[in-house]
C-alpha cells in the first residue's frame, strides 16, 4: 500500500445512518454502549468511529454526531479521478479519502495530501491493495475506463470499460457490500446494468446503493439555459432524465425552476446542445479525452449530496440513473431521486411532460432498453 499519509484510526466503517447516538457511560465514565436516536443500544465504546465528535446535551446526555465518512475514487489518477479528489479533499462531510488507480496513484496521493484540509488521503495501486482502498467506504465513486476520441459514440467504449467496471464492482462487492456506488465510467446506459448484475451475482445487490451518475448533464442543462434566459445559474434547476448518451439524454425544459417559456426552436436548440455537449467536449479537446473538469465538478456535487444523504440530511435530491419503475419496460432510468440514510429513499414519478418531451421519451427507451440488455449479457457471460 502507498500510504502518503497513515491510514485513517478510524478503519472501522462508522454508521452513516445513525446521524446521532447517545452514550451510557459507568461511574468511572468509561463509555459502556451507545445507541442510535430513538433505537436500542448496541456495541461499546470500541464500536466508535474515531472520527465521531461528543457533546454533552442540556440533560447532561453525551451526544455523538458520526461524521466519519470514507471516499473510494477507482480511477483516481485520470482526468476525472485527479479533480474529482481535490473537490472530495476539500470537503468537510468527507474524513478519509482513498485513491485507487493501476498506475500513479502514489504521485497523486502524496500531492493532494500536503493540502491542508482534515480529509486523510491515501494511495493504493493495484489489484493486491485494492481491498485496501475499499474496506470501511461509505461511497465508491467510479470513473476508471476509458474516454471517448472525436468520431466514437460511448456505446464504443463498451469493449473496454465493461470488463473495467465488472473487476472493480466485484472487489466492490467482495471488500464493501454495503457501500453506495456512483458509476461514472461510459457507457452508463450499460455499466450499471452490468454493476447491478455482478452484485446481484454476489449476494449482495441493493438497488437503492447503486447509482450511474448523470449530474453533468444537469449542470450542463442549467448553465446553457441560465445564459440562455440572462438568469443567475445559482437559481437555476432543470431535471434531465432518461440515460446518459445522445437522445437518452432528456432535459425537462418544461420543469424549468425557476419557471421560464421557451420558443419551440429554443427547445430543440437547448435539447440538442445539452444532447451532444460530451461532444462538444470531446471534438474541442481533438483527441486528448472528454469533459474532466466539468465531470469533476458534477461528481462532487454528485457525492456530496450522497453523503448527505447517508448523514440523514431531509430533502436531497439529485437527478440519477437508478433501478426505476418510472419507465415502462426499463429496468434502469435517470430522473430526480431522494437520498436518504441508505442511499435512494424515494424515486418520484415523473412530472407531466410537454408532447415534445413525450415524443422525446418515446424514441429513447427502445434506445436505453438495448444498451441495458447489452450490459445484462455481458454481466451474465
Ligand atoms: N458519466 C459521465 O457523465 C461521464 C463524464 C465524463 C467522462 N465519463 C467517463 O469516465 C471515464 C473516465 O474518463 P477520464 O477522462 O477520467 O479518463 P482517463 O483515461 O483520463 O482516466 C481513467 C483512469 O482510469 C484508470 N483505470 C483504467 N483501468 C482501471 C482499472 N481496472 N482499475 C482502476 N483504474 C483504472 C486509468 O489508469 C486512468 O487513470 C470514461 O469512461 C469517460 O467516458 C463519464
Ligand atoms: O462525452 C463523453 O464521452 C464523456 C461524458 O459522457 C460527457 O457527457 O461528457
Amino acid at each position: 500500500m502507498l500510504s502518503a499519509q497513515t491510514m485513517h484510526p478510524a478503519s472501522r466503517p462508522c454508521r452513516p445512518s445513525r446521524p446521532s447516538l447517545s452514550i451510557k457511560s459507568s461511574s468511572s465514565g468509561a463509555i459502556t454502549a451507545f445507541r442510535s436516536r430513538g433505537g436500542s443500544f448496541f456495541g461499546g465504546a470500541r464500536a466508535l468511529c474515531a472520527c465521531s465528535r461528543m457533546r454533552a446535551t442540556r440533560r447532561g446526555r453525551l451526544v455523538v454526531a458520526v461524521r466519519c465518512s470514507k471516499v473510494a475514487i477507482l480511477g483516481a489518477s485520470g482526468g476525472i479521478g485527479q479533480p474529482l479528489a481535490l473537490l472530495l479533499k476539500m470537503n468537510k462531510n468527507v474524513t478519509d479519502l482513498a485513491l485507487y488507480d493501476i498506475a500513479n496513484t502514489a504521485g497523486v496521493a502524496a500531492d493532494l495530501s500536503h493540502c491542508n484540509t482534515g480529509v486523510k488521503v491515501t494511495g493504493y495501486t493495484g489489484e493486491e491493495e485494492i481491498g485496501g482502498a475499499l474496506a470501511g467506504a461509505q461511497l465508491v465513486v467510479i470513473p476508471a475506463g476509458v474516454p471517448r476520441k472525436p468520431g466514437m459514440t460511448r456505446d464504443d467504449l463498451f469493449s473496454i470499460n465493461a470488463g473495467i467496471v465488472k473487476s472493480l464492482v466485484e472487489a466492490c462487492s467482495k471488500h464493501c457490500p454495503g457501500a453506495v456506488l456512483n458509476i461514472i465510467s461510459n457507457p452508463v446506459n450499460s455499466t450499471v446494468a452490468i454493476a447491478a448484475e455482478v452484485l446481484k451475482k454476489a449476494g449482495v445487490y441493493d438497488p437503492k446503493k447503486l447509482l450511474g451518475v448523470t449530474a453533468l448533464d444537469v449542470v450542463r442543462a442549467n448553465t446553457f439555459v441560465a445564459e440562455a434566459k440572462g438568469l443567475d445559474v445559482k437559481d437555476v434547476d432543470v431535471p434531465v432524465i432518461g440515460g446518459h448518451a445522445g437522445i437518452t439524454i432528456l432535459p425537462l425544459l418544461s420543469q424549468v425552476s425557476p419557471s421560464v417559456s421557451f420558443t419551440s426552436s429554443e427547445i430543440e436548440g437547448l435539447t440538442t446542445r445539452i444532447q451532444n455537449a460530451g461532444t462538444e467536449v470531446v471534438e474541442a479537446k481533438a483527441g486528448a479525452g472528454s469533459a474532466t473538469l466539468s465531470m469533476a465538478y458534477a461528481a462532487a456535487r454528485m457525492a456530496e449530496s450522497t453523503l448527505l444523504g447517508l448523514k440523514g440530511e431531509s430533502n436531497v435530491m439529485e437527478c440519477a440513473f437508478v433501478e426505476s419503475k418510472v419507465a415502462e419496460g426499463l429496468s434502469y432510468f435517470a430522473s430526480k431521486v431522494v437520498l436518504g440514510p441508505n442511499g435512494v429513499a424515494d424515486i418520484p414519478p415523473l412530472p407531466a411532460l410537454s408532447p415534445y418531451e413525450q415524443q422525446c421519451l418515446d424514441k429513447l427507451i427502445p434506445e436505453l432498453a438495448k444498451s441495458e440488455a447489452k450490459g445484462v449479457a455481458f454481466a451474465s457471460a
